[in-house]
């Protein structure tokens, strides 16, 4: 599956990109005047290889949660049941990523791809629901050991790919990445680090809040790991089995899913950030599929962006994640793509030129 996968994500459709760029010189608007939005719309036609590219519309927000061996090492200030309970809240639509999806119409998938306390019968509402692909309860502790084998790596992955099919084959014209997992700030740093070379405290932030001492230790903590696990960054999915967590995983899977589907994946915060450079490593054609929601206070977000070649929309100082930036961006995607809709000529409205 993960090959095939890959072998369905190719580049940008050209006649399409150059369509885009020559209907925007004839729209009422200055040329260049609305910056970003405009090279965006065209790499969106070149993704459909269309013109105009089809609205991003419905949009659906895929929270992948699991849980991390490496809160042994005292990382983060929050116990790790929070993972669990945090998914029962958005279960029961009271989560930031609630409030934010009900204002963007999009729907909500929670995915336990690994989380280590076992999770209650929940109850789905209107627009939220369950999927139950637990790869194992937790990763083990990337400190003293690979996170996970290669095949649970690529398990994760796996259930990754399957969610954006479904979300795909359901309708959706926009896939967003959220994700839940009390600790997981730490291995996204250690996959930053191995992907773009830079060092851990460059790619090591603050996560959840915390203090000085901890934040010492938790830079320490990859920076040990990545001298135990020398992960190559040609080899993927051995990275993400040695520092990576099930979640990273599930999300670079459900990233390489949109490419192959065509379809734009608006990124949240620094953890899909890491696992967009797993897979851009994986396929570097995912890369003209994704786009950057916002720029999370996390030093490694803007690190594994320009790794990217990507710009975020927004930048809000926001470091939540549950897919709380790419939500807030939507409407700027939508926009983008609205304008080559919409907008008149220059000709058909009689409007004069310079
Ligand atoms: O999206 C981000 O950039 C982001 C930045 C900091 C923290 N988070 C969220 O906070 C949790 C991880 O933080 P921590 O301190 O426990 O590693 C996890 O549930 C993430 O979704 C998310
Ligand atoms: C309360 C809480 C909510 C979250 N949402 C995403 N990560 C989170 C981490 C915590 C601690």
């Amino acid at each position: 599956m993960l090959e095939t996968t890959i072998a369905a994500i190719g580049p940008l459709d050209t006649p399409a990109m150059v369509a885009a760029r020559e209907r925007h010189t004839r729209l009422t608007k200055p040329a260049g005047s609305l910056g970003a939005l405009e090279e965006l719309s065209v790499r969106l036609a070149g993704l459909a290889g269309t013109c105009p590219p089809p609205l991003p519309t419905p949009a659906a927000v895929a929270v992948f949660a699991g849980d991390h061996g490496v809160h042994a090492q005292r990382v983060t200030p929050w116990p790790q049941e929070v993972t669990a309970q945090m998914i029962a809240n958005f279960l029961t639509g009271g989560a930031v990523v609630n409030a934010f999806a009900r204002q963007a119409g999009a729907a909500v998938t929670v995915i336990d791809v690994g989380v280590a306390t076992p999770l209650p019968d929940l109850p789905a509402t209107g627009t939220s629901r369950l999927v139950r692909a637990a790869v194992r309860a937790g990763t083990a502790d990337l400190a003293t050991g690979p996170a996970m084998t290669r095949d649970e790596a690529r398990a994760a992955i796996e259930v990754g790919i399957r969610i954006a099919d479904d979300l795909v084959a359901g309708g959706a014209g926009i896939l967003l990445t959220g994700d839940m997992g009390i600790g997981n700030t730490t291995p996204a740093a250690a996959l930053i680090a191995a992907f773009t070379g830079a060092d851990a405290a460059a790619a090591t932030g603050r996560g959840t809040g915390v203090d000085d001492p901890t934040y010492a230790h938790k830079v320490a903590v990859v920076a040990a790991a990545l001298r135990r696990h020398a992960p190559d960054p040609t080899d993927p999915v051995g990275v993400l089995a040695a520092v990576g967590g099930l979640e990273h995983a599930a999300l670079a899977g459900f990233i390489l899913g949109a490419a192959a589907h065509r379809r734009p994946v608006l990124l949240d915060g620094v953890i899909a950030g890491s696992a967009a450079l797993a897979a851009a490593a994986l396929a570097p054609d995912a890369v003209h599929a994704m786009i950057a929601g916002h720029r999370s206070a996390e030093p490694g977000a803007a690190l594994a962006l320009r790794h990217l070649g990507l710009d975020a929309l927004i930048d809000l100082g926001l470091r939540l994640g549950e897919g709380t930036g790419a939500l807030l961006a939507l409407p700027v995607v939508t926009g983008a793509v609205r304008v080559l809709h919409e907008v008149a000529t220059f000709d058909s409205a009689g409007v004069a030129q310079k």
